[in-house]
């Protein structure tokens, strides 16, 4: 009963934050505003409600393509400011950060000209459609001494820490397997979603794919040193050209080898059949297979809603003994700051302003785990025979 209750709260708290109990040590100090680029589905959960309770945090300008469009949105949201185009926001002078939720083909370009506006940027995952692009953008950035980071918004949230904490104290022992699994629910998005456009850098692979290669990346602290399968399920978008979708990925497999004999798989579907013709499927499972055990998580994307961590132990003769664990936040107030109903968006957002102000974050995404984390998207994609999403067409001019 007490667990339903903490699930309710939990849960409330995170979708109507309480205002910030106080800015830690500059109460006097204007507030870092922000601009979005883009009415995007996602702003609301990934940045307007976790700055309601940021001290440092103002959700000041939003563009879209359409000026009506934004309109709606900023009286939703209660942005102040509106811009009628993407170009207008980031030369809004009152801006200081930029959150780029644009289709991944558009990531480049529109990164590339609010760092080169002297603007920080809070970058939607996957970073970019390559790895060039990518490195491009993180050169820039530090050239300006500007804050860049892909938003992998799961890496901030404790239970992640706490999965891997347990697999490096070594109780397990030596990793064997690590397997990740992000399936969403069909109907979830529309055929015609951004997800499925090559053009826009549409994929499963893409989409739930970057936080499954991340992931895999994160638990094993390496890249992978081959891909060894991969298979796909092309979508199907019935706006989109034969030529180009058969390019996209609604579901994808890979397996990988990783450096120390330790194997991988990663498997994503962004609109997978019906379980016997009506029952939706999702699977948002993780497992890490070890000599002596294993260490599974349940709903490691979106853990604040609810998550389990699985930890199964064999003894010598093969009796297994179970714990389960939760870490909804960190288990001493030095390891990090945090409520237990802080969404991976709103650790996030605080590790974002403690870097933006030179506080040390929690933890962080650095430029080498992007570049690495799309490399081995791309590798995929070329062993599977579709190729890199399209290099973006824009040139940028120092
Ligand atoms: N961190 C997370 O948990 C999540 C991250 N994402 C990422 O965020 C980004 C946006 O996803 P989501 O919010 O679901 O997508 P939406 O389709 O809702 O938003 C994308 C935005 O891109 C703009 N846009 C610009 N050009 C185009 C174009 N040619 N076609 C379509 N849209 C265009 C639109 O802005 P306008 O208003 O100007 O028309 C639109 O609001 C993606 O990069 C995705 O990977 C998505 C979901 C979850
Ligand atoms: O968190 C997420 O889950 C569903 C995806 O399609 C989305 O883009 C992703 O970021």
């Amino acid at each position: 009963m007490s667990s339903v209750l903490g699930f309710i709260k939990r849960n409330y708290r995170a979708a109507y934050p309480p205002g910030p109990r106080s800015a830690p040590d500059n109460l006097n100090s204007p507030k870092i505003r922000f601009g979005i680029l883009g009415a995007a589905a996602i702003a609301p959960k990934a940045l307007l409600i976790p700055a309601l309770n940021h001290p440092e945090v103002e959700v000041y300008a939003v563009a879209a393509r359409d000026e009506k469009r934004a309109k709606e949105f900023a009286r939703k949201w209660n942005i102040p400011k509106v811009h009628a185009s993407y170009q207008e926001l980031i030369e809004d002078e009152d801006v200081d950060v930029i959150y780029n939720p644009l289709p991944v083909g558009l990531h480049y370009e529109w990164t590339m000209k609010a760092l080169q506006k002297g603007k920080h940027v809070l970058l939607e995952k996957p970073s970019a459609d390559t790895a060039q692009e990518v490195t491009a953008m993180f050169e820039l950035a530090e050239s300006k001494g500007l804050v860049l980071v892909e938003a992998f918004h799961y890496r901030f949230h404790p239970v992640l820490q706490r999965a891997k904490a347990i697999v490096d104290s070594n109780e397990l022992g030596k990793i064997l397997n690590v397997s990740a699994t992000l399936v969403v629910p069909s109907g979830m998005f529309s055929p015609d979603d951004i997800r499925f456009d090559y053009d826009l850098g549409g994929g499963a692979l893409m989409d739930v794919g970057c936080y499954t290669m991340n992931f895999i990346r994160y638990i094993t602290s390496s890249d992978p040193v081959s891909v060894n399968t991969a298979v796909y399920e092309a979508a199907k978008n019935p706006k989109a050209s034969p030529e180009t979708v058969s390019k996209v990925d609604r579901m994808f497999k890979a397996t990988l080898s990783m450096p120390n004999d330790v194997t991988a798989t990663i498997h994503g579907d962004l609109a997978p059949p019906y379980r016997l013709g009506f029952i939706p499927n999702v699977d948002i499972t993780a497992v890490i297979e070890c000599e002596s055990g294993t260490v599974e998580i349940y709903n490691w994307v979106s853990p604040t809603l609810y998550h389990t961590i699985t930890i199964t132990q064999k003894d010598d003769k093969g009796k297994k003994t179970t714990r389960k664990e939760k870490a909804y936040a960190f288990g001493d107030p030095g390891q990090g700051k945090g409520e237990d109903w802080w969404t991976t968006y709103r650790y996030q957002l605080e590790a974002f302003m403690d870097r933006l102000k030179g506080r040390q974050p929690q933890t962080w995404i650095s430029k080498g785990d992007s570049v690495a984390n799309i490399q081995w998207i791309e590798n995929i994609y070329q062993e599977m025979g579709l190729g890199s999403r399209p290099k973006s067409t824009y040139v940028h001019d120092s």
